[in-house]
């Protein structure tokens, strides 16, 4: 059996006054429905860091400064197997535009589960909660 292509993505984890951006997937894209944090796949010869510059300019029209590396969590999903690379994140300026998404909210740590995060995200709410 040949092993799965395992595709690198890099998620936002951004921090404005304590509170964290999280989005919801529009219906024209894979995992619709879901909440996520804002990023995307990591292209060839890309850093993660940069990575995430490009997606939140171009998914949200926002900047931020990449904190540091969080966790990072493996998911299969039907179509695709992903590695997923969360970095704490500080908002830096720029008025949200929604280009992939249909819906962003600024929330505290203690409102995560009352959202339908992507699985692959799921595992990421322990260790928010723990580094706090
Ligand atoms: N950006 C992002 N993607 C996530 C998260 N969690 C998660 O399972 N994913 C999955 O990671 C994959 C890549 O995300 P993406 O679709 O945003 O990437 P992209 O914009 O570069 O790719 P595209 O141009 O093919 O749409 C999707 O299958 C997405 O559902 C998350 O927190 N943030």
């Amino acid at each position: 059996m040949s092993k799965p292509n395992i595709i690198p993505v890099a998620a936002a984890v951004i921090f404005k006054e304590g509170q964290l951006l999280i989005a919801r997937r529009a219906a024209h894209k894979s995992q619709a429905g879901f909440w996520e944090f804002p990023g995307g796949k990591i292209e060839v010869g890309e850093t993660p860091e940069a990575c995430l510059l490009r997606e939140l300019k171009e998914e949200l029209a926002i900047e931020v400064k990449v904190n540091h590396f969080l966790m990072e969590s493996i998911h299969h999903y039907d179509q695709i197997s992903i590695v997923l690379k969360a970095y704490h994140c500080s908002y830096l300026n720029g008025d949200i535009q929604l280009h992939d998404h249909d819906l962003v909210e600024w929330i505290s740590l203690s409102e995560f589960d009352q959202f339908n995060f992507a699985p692959a995200d799921r595992p990421f709410l322990p260790y928010l909660i723990s580094i706090q």
